[in-house]
């Protein structure tokens, strides 16, 4: 039987691998054991249980720096991967918990596979340091799943053989169609909707965030028929500016975080978002929700492209301006909410499973592949 490692540690990367746990175990005989080095802690609990999912190894978090984290987690890492003889270790993304989980799989010879592969700014700090992760993982990585032709591009150009590389589309859809199909997620709102607003990003924090605050606050006081909703992230940074000019906004409303599903129904139920988080690039469009990115670049210039996203920043008057223009022109809207998802078709995993069968039925010591 084939062992195959899945290694999560924040939320994203669980939602992104909760759908192909699902499809290995549904379409496969391999020994899925999922691993969580617990990156993330509370949240990601959550998350997995929206997904049905019990970790079977989890890692204990040693120290709150994120060098204690990285020690601690790769010595545990080690242990794991000397109890079996693993054919697969499999990560997403581009965090720490990604990083070292193929760096495991890359000293004891086992072909790591990546999932959402390829995206790339080039510029070190801008994401720092998920960019410079993400082109280490690249390196030591056998499978590589890039979501778009974009990312597939950016492999074959860093010399990644083509047969290594199955453009997959990103899992996240996958994960949306599962939460639709299992949670009975569509939507519910009557007339236009609200206005999901989230922030958290370390490019953001300091000024960014209060310029962000301040234009939210002009566009609710403008138009005080529309609700704002809000989660605000735990990080103080984000906290306390978010409350200091937002909380006595009447039509603004912070919330806790939420669990995925109710953020999934809030997108459902969306009439516009401004975001800096990357998963809501992907998953607004999958419910037909405009999105402005409320960033200065975008790793993921594919929603822009596609029309279903708009690249404003994070200065006040801009954010206002473009809230305004789709408040006020109802063709420039419904062009954005019907360009559809460039990121997916919901049969990422299907790909990827059918790609890993082929590809792990060459590998030596799994002559009797498992995969059915
Ligand atoms: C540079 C970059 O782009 N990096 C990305 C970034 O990920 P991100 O920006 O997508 O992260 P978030 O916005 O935190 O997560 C999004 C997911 O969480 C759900 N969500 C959100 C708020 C909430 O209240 N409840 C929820 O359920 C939401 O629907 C969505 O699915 O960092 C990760 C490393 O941490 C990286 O791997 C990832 O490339």
């Amino acid at each position: 039987m084939q062992d195959i490692l899945l290694v999560s540690g924040t939320r994203p990367e669980i939602i992104k691998i909760a759908p192909l746990y699902h499809a290995l175990k549904a379409h496969t005989r391999a020994n899925v054991q999922w691993l969580h080095t617990g990156q993330h802690g509370e949240m990601a609990q959550q998350i997995l249980a929206c997904f049905d999912i019990v970790p079977d190894i989890v890692l204990e978090r040693r120290g709150s720096s994120l060098a204690d984290f990285s020690i601690g987690c790769r010595e545990q890492l080690e242990e794991v991967m000397l109890s079996r003889s693993w054919s697969l270790v499999v990560v997403q993304g581009d965090t720490e918990s990604a990083f070292l989980g193929a760096l495991a799989g890359f000293y004891h010879r086992v072909p790591v596979a990546h999932i959402e592969a390829g995206l790339r700014t080039y510029n070190p700090d801008r994401p720092f340091p998920e960019e410079g992760i993400r082109q280490m993982i690249g390196r030591v990585a056998r499978f590589h799943f890039p979501p778009t032709p974009r990312a597939r591009e950016a492999l074959l150009k860093e010399n990644i053989a083509d047969k290594h590389i199955t453009m997959s589309g990103n899992t996240v859809v996958d994960a949306q169609q599962w939460v639709m199909n299992n949670r009975g997620i569509r939507r519910r709102a009557e007339g236009r909707g609200h206005m999901l607003v989230t922030v958290h990003r370390r490019e953001n924090w300091g000024n960014d965030v209060e310029e962000i605050c301040h234009a939210i606050a002009d566009i609710a006081t403008r138009h005080p028929e529309l609700e704002v909703l809000f989660p605000v992230h735990l990080n103080p940074v984000i906290q306390k500016p978010v409350r200091n000019i937002l909380g006595h906004v009447a039509n603004v409303k912070l919330t806790a975080p939420m669990d995925y599903l109710d953020m999934q129904q809030a997108l459902a139920d969306s009439w516009l978002v401004l975001t800096d988080s990357g998963g809501l690039q992907e998953e607004a469009p999958t419910f037909g929700v405009p999105l402005l990115v409320l960033r200065d670049e975008t790793e993921r210039p594919e929603a822009i492209e596609a029309g279903c996203a708009r690249l404003v920043g994070t200065r006040r008057e801009t954010i206002v301006e473009q809230v305004e223009a789709l408040w006020s022109d109802a063709d420039a809207y419904r062009a954005m909410q019907r360009a559809g998802n460039p990121f997916g078709d919901g049969k990422s995993c299907e790909y990827i499973v059918a790609a890993l069968r082929k590809g792990l039925s060459y590998t030596p010591h799994n002559q009797a592949p498992d995969f059915a």
